[in-house]
């Protein structure tokens, strides 16, 4: 389960990689966002753009996964300094944990308060239906129930605290700014909230899995978010989770139904307009430098 013959970026690497980035645009985000599969257009209605490929930032690892472009877009949406990632790292493409998650650390690092993470998911919650969107408001770690957390090994407490709390991952006031704005914006008929299961994938659940999890209490399945939330935490940023349900999780053995990777973009690009809308408006939103 464990790749850790590579060598883990020290502090002064990801110092280099901020540094490299900081040395190459005038923006100065406050606000980092994570765009999950098919979601990547989020990024292209940011104004003011100074784009990088992943491949020309020094350390940055590169996205293998179809609808996960690899650049990374500076640039504000409405009116706030953003970073946005246009296609992330999961850990079954084969990079260890620590790498999945090392942006995160560099948005710290370049001085961002509030990070805004997104996937697709499988709705396990037999009231979602594909194309709601759901607001993060806890998740299920599974891989780190069998010791797969990102912060496992040496803890270096300039990044934060040998043993953060998760208690309060997804901030409250943030998960109420976008239900209020999901409703300002006449979406409450597909905003939902729910918590968020992380498994390592890249295998879809069986139909015996997915009944698990809804019993353990997820409302929707997916591949990633959860170690970037954990290392976001662990350094202080402040996180809201939004999970596009792409795809209703198969629970019945008589269903023909099965999960596809083209079926989760192909609900991307449905919801997109509103995905964006919604997004935009909550970035105008949030509060800045308010010493969460
Ligand atoms: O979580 P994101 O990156 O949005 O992608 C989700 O979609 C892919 C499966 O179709 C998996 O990578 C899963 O995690
Ligand atoms: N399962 C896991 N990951 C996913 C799914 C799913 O049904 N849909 C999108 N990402």
């Amino acid at each position: 389960m464990f790749q850790e013959d590579e060598k883990r970026f020290s502090y002064e690497d990801h110092k280099t990689t901020a540094d490299w980035l900081l040395s190459k645009t005038h923006h100065r985000p406050l606000i980092a966002i994570i765009c999950g599969s098919g979601l990547g257009a989020l990024a292209d209605s940011l104004k003011d753009q100074v784009s990088f490929k992943y491949s020309e930032i020094p350390n940055f690892p590169q996205s293998t996964v179809h609808g996960h472009a690899g650049c990374l877009i500076f640039g504000n949406l409405n009116g706030k300094p953003c970073v946005c990632m246009k296609g992330r790292f999961h850990f079954y493409e084969g990079y260890p944990i620590w790498k999945v998650t090392f942006p995160i650390r560099i948005f710290h690092l370049l001085g961002v308060e509030t990070i805004i993470v997104t996937n697709a998911a499988g709705g396990l919650n037999q009231e979602y239906k594909v194309g709601d969107i759901m607001v993060i408001k806890d998740h299920l770690n599974l891989p780190g129930f069998a010791g797969n957390n990102p912060l496992v090994g040496p803890n270096d407490e300039r990044f934060g605290t040998r043993f953060p709390s998760m208690s309060d991952a997804y901030n409250a006031d943030l998960r109420k700014l976008a239900c209020t704005v999901g409703k300002e914006l006449g979406f409450s008929d597909f905003i939902r909230e729910g918590v968020y299961c992380v498994l390592s994938g890249p295998s879809f659940e069986t139909i015996a899995e997915c009944r698990m999890l809804n019993c353990l209490g997820a409302d929707a399945v997916g591949m990633s978010t959860v170690h970037e939330v954990i290392v976001a935490r662990h350094c202080g940023l402040r996180v809201i989770g939004l999970s596009l349900i792409t795809n209703k999780s198969v629970m019945e053995y008589d269903s023909s139904e099965k999960p596809n990777h083209e079926e989760v973009l192909e609900t991307g690009k449905w919801r997109a307009e509103q995905f964006q809308t919604f997004v935009s408006t909550l970035v105008g939103r949030i509060e800045l430098n308010n010493n969460f």
